[in-house]
């Protein structure tokens, strides 16, 4: 077996794997990127993730209306893969064009606290570094009902976006994020998709009025949810599934041609060998981590995904940050210090959040002020009008004694870029009024906030 030393080791190619391997090697430190598959260079956001899965959510949107679905879909999917080629190609580049940096493909596993073993086929490798970062994301969850596992109609996001093949009816298991963008994309695509969901309601950290016009818009689109659903069977029968569940006290039942797993993704470590480095998990299986990122053993850090933190691209990116502070600056960046952090469920329009929920200000006791309006009657956003979408809603909660911008859920086209407006108003302390009284650009979607945050509706 080939043994390497070097300054820095990190175990998969994740956002914030990445970016500490480039920001190190570029300083001259020797690094070492091990990545156990060359089609995940670069990571699940742009492999398959976040990129392909918005792309093939755009694509849906601007098919010609001579375009069949089914073609269509076939042609995104190919289009989809180009571009995941080009970025996992360049990701690749970022890393092996550094002098310092050596990508190695292989699956890695701890052998104790300072030495990891790399496995490709026959090949072995010991490397042993200073610092170890753990950066291998997380897997999706397949539930544990009686002929799911075994369904040859089984799939997870990843296959169904590389399959070039519509299944016609799906039926989507759990309403988080996944679901509710995978359902919505296929009804674009002209597939029937209905979401079970065990909770008593999909978008339950939203509030009501919220996740209400979120669901109507998904429904009017031909998304069927049936929520409170405990899914007790599946069973193959040829072609299709039969997808047996209970909800409301009503057994029922859905014929379909793939079951997509879609709830929730698991800290993957199972391969790492934790135990053999005296690396500690949580409950939930996550690598435990202080708010510096550090494990159980100092010089070994996990970042993104694995971590049990927030499962979003860029918290993996701002895990980097508070690691390269740990590793090259002052050491006082930590998770601690995150403020308003911002997310965007890509359904159409999209579904932006950014801090409390009016049932979480209100809970709180402070007095609260909320200012909302439907997109539709917001006579200062003609850009909604030019993009032929006015659905949705903008909604912001204010604390009524200081002006301070305490949430805010915006339901409408544009709103992945307005909710990243609101969130640094919220961090820099601008206020209600300011963010209300501000000069915004014509036709824009920013200037509803003239209008909406004027309009006090309790
Ligand atoms: C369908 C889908 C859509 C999403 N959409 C969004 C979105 O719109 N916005 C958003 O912010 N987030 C989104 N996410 C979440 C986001 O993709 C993740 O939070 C993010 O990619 C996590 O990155 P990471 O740094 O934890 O590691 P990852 O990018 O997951 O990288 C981990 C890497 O480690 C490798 N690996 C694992 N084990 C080993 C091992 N033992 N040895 C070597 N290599 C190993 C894996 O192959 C992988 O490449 C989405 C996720 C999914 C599944
Ligand atoms: N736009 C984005 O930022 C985006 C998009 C996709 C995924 N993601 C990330 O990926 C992570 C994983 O997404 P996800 O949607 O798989 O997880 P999730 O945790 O968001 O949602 C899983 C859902 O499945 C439900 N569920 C679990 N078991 C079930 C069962 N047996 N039957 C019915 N319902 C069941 C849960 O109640 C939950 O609502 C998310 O937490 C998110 O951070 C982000």
């Amino acid at each position: 077996m080939t043994a390497l030393h070097t300054d820095l080791l990190v175990i998969g190619f994740g956002k914030g794997g990445k970016t500490l391997a480039a920001a190190m090697g570029r300083q001259g430190r020797k690094v070492i990127m091990v990545e156990q598959s060359d089609l995940m260079y670069g990571g699940t956001c742009i492999n398959i993730g976040c990129v392909p899965t918005k792309a093939l959510i755009h694509r849906a949107s601007v098919r010609p209306p001579e375009a069949d679905p089914r073609s269509w879909f076939a042609d995104s999917v190919a289009w989809t893969g180009s571009l995941t080629s080009l970025l996992r190609k360049k990701n690749f580049d970022m890393l092996d064009s550094l002098d310092s940096v050596t990508v190695v493909t292989g699956t890695a596993a701890f052998i104790d606290e300072k030495r990891v073993e790399v496995t490709a086929g026959d090949d072995r490798l010991e490397i042993t570094a200073d610092t170890i970062v753990i950066n291998t994301g997380a897997q999706p969850v397949v539930p544990d009902i009686p002929g799911l596992r075994d369904s040859a109609h089984l799939i997870t996001g990843t296959e169904l976006i590389g399959s070039s093949d519509l299944p016609r009816r799906v039926a989507v298991v759990g309403g988080g994020y996944q679901g509710i963008e995978f359902a919505a994309m296929l009804s674009h695509y002209g597939a029937e998709a209905t979401v079970l969901e065990r909770a008593s309601r999909v978008l339950r950290r939203e509030d009501e009025d919220v996740a209400e016009a979120a669901e109507k818009i998904l429904r009017d689109q031909g998304v069927t949810f049936v929520t409170g659903a405990d899914v007790t069977r599946v069973t193959d029968s040829g072609d299709t599934a039969v997808v047996h569940y209970e909800a409301n006290g009503t057994a029922g039942s859905l014929e379909v041609d793939a079951v997509l797993a879609a709830a929730g993704r698991a800290p993957r470590t199972a391969e790492l060998r934790l135990d053999a480095a005296g690396v500690r998990t949580t409950d939930t299986g996550a690598v435990e981590v202080d708010q510096y990122l550090r494990t159980s053993r100092p010089h070994i850090f996990a970042v993104g995904d694995v971590n049990g933190g927030p499962q979003f691209t860029y918290i993996s990116l701002d895990d980097y940050r508070i690691v390269a502070d740990q590793m090259a600056g002052e050491g006082k960046r930590s998770t601690a210090d995150r403020v308003a952090v911002p997310y965007t469920l890509f359904m159409t329009p999209p579904l932006a959040r950014v801090g409390m929920t009016e049932t979480e200000a209100r809970a709180t006791g402070r007095p609260v002020r909320v200012a909302a309006k439907p997109i539709a009657a917001i006579a200062a956003m003609p850009r909604a009008r030019i993009l032929d979408d006015v659905r949705g809603l903008m909604k912001f909660v204010i604390d009524a004694e200081t002006d301070a911008i305490l949430g805010a859920a915006l339901l409408s086209v544009d709103a992945q870029e307005l909710v990243n407006t609101v969130a640094l108003a919220m961090r820099s302390g601008v206020t209600a009024s300011s963010l209300r009284d501000a000069i915004w650009t014509h036709p824009s979607s920013t200037e509803a906030f003239n209008e909406v945050l004027a309009n006090v509706v309790r």
